[in-house]
């Protein structure tokens, strides 16, 4: 077993409902205890009753930091890590010149390796344990994450990506072929330690109804496989949808009359929804990863969170690397924060307790794993970073002179970046940093 010591702050319970500003919405504990056990809390109470249950046990102390769950990013694209920053375009003109040249590099497989390590590294360093990532168009490149991955034990949900047409040719493969190709890789990673299948159509814009169908059909072969993609996320790119597909209702339709929406599906964006398409995706249980740096980024416009709620729908944050601007679940927040603020009336006010939410229970129950992860109560897993900035920082100041967890957690989002993530677990094992070597030795005992 592992006996943690630690400042911890995580949100069981849903701060979207109801009173926005209740304080209770936040669980914070100045000193609590935690014990974990081949990867699973099995103990959490204030420090001196878990402490009084095991008085030799060695001690983990993270007292100088903050202990959070470990984040929740429900959509990042692996091929776009080295294409971060292209800013001033639009979507469609961004895909062209920045995004998609670079995506047909991974077709050479040493390439798509290197990516692939430098991506789950980047998910590591930003303190991101589970994630829903857009995968390559190339198969072999989808092994590279998946392997690269495993190795740290992320929580990974992905798949191929696939198009047949719209995009450079490279990238188009035809529909039996695609189905030929996720059901295969779907059979090597599907439910392989913690993988996750995911069937990924790019977005409509790139894909024929044969295809969205060779889709449906892969997505029926694998139980419990996840669907993604794209929708409603720039207007020039809604009115070619619109043109592609003249007998669909919608954009969202064009997944839902194939199937393809449900409570395992996350569409990414959803800036520019009907109220029929957020009717539809509430029915379906499906989720929006609310991507707010990409949608700043490329202009694609301010996310009508309040509206989504409204109607039921689930949303959780996505970074959407590479047009967002970084990894770090905490600009995604505070950029959320940002956004709503600027829809007035319209917006949402968000509490630094629901951006917490945002960032990990709430995308953990988007990614149907809430019974696992996404906050630190006994029965979850262990996945957990400390927050502990370099002193002399602004953050570091700040969270030395806070007057109220809230505060700290305020915080925690509008300063943190990668560097201030200090450790990193996954089901208990350490990943990231150095918080082991503070284990503290107990009186005649060594060190674990
Ligand atoms: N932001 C974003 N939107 C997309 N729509 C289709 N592909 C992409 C992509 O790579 N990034
Ligand atoms: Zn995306």
């Amino acid at each position: 077993m592992t006996l943690f010591r630690a400042r911890v702050l995580d949100t069981p319970e849903d701060p979207f409902v109801g009173d926005a500003r209740d304080p209770s919405h936040l669980r914070a504990g100045e000193d609590v205890g935690i014990v974990v056990e081949g990867g699973t809390i099995t103990e959490r109470d204030d420090f001196a009753v878990v402490r009084a249950a095991h008085p030799d046990e060695a001690v983990i102390d993270l007292r100088d930091g903050w202990l959070l769950p470990g984040l929740v990013d429900t959509h990042v694209h692996y091929p776009q890590v080295r294409v971060i920053g292209a800013l001033g375009m639009p979507l469609l003109e961004w895909l062209e010149r920045c995004a998609l040249p670079e995506e047909q590099r991974l077709a050479d497989a040493d390439y798509a390796a290197e990516v692939a390590t430098e991506f789950v590294g980047s998910l590591v360093a930003a303190g991101t344990t589970t994630a829903l990532v857009f995968g390559s168009h190339f198969p072999a490149a989808v092994d590279a994450l998946f392997t690269e991955a495993a190795r740290y034990g992320l929580r990974i949900t992905s798949g191929l990506v696939v198009s047949d047409r719209g995009l450079p040719e490279p990238l188009l493969v035809d529909p039996r072929r695609a189905a030929a190709d996720q059901a295969a890789l779907a059979v090597r990673w599907h439910g392989v330690g913690r993988a996750r299948y995911a069937v990924t159509p790019r977005f409509s814009y790139s894909a024929s109804d044969a295809m969205l169908d060779a889709c449906a059909e892969a997505a029926a072969s694998v139980p419990g496989a996840w669907f993604t993609s794209h929708v409603n996320e720039n207007p020039a790119e809604v009115a070619e949808v619109g043109r592609l597909f003249r007998s669909a209702e919608h954009y969202v339709d064009t997944y839902d009359r194939h199937g393809l929406l449900g409570p395992r599906s996350v569409l990414a964006h959803n800036v520019h929804a009907s109220d029929a398409e957020l009717a539809v995706l509430a029915a379906a249980g499906s989720a929006v990863a609310h991507c707010p740096s990409s949608n700043s980024a490329l202009g694609s416009g301010l996310f009508p969170m309040r509206r989504h709620l409204d109607h039921g729908v689930t949303v959780a944050l996505g970074s959407d690397v590479g047009a967002g601007t970084g990894f770090s679940m905490f600009k995604e927040g505070l950029q959320a924060c940002f956004v709503q603020g600027l829809l007035g009336a319209e917006g949402v006010a968000l509490s630094a307790a629901q951006l917490l939410w945002l960032a990990t229970r709430g995308g953990a129950r988007a990614l149907g794993l809430d019974d696992q992860v996404g906050d630190l109560s006994v029965g979850r897993q262990f996945d957990a970073i400390c927050v502990r900035p370099r002193g002399g920082t602004a953050l570091d100041i700040g969270l030395r002179h806070v007057g109220s967890p809230a505060e700290a957690l305020g915080k925690i989002f509008a300063l943190a970046g990668d560097p201030d993530v200090a450790d990193v677990w996954v089901a208990g094992e350490q990943v990231a940093a150095a918080g082991l070597r503070r284990a503290a030795p107990v009186a005649g005992r060594p060190a674990r």
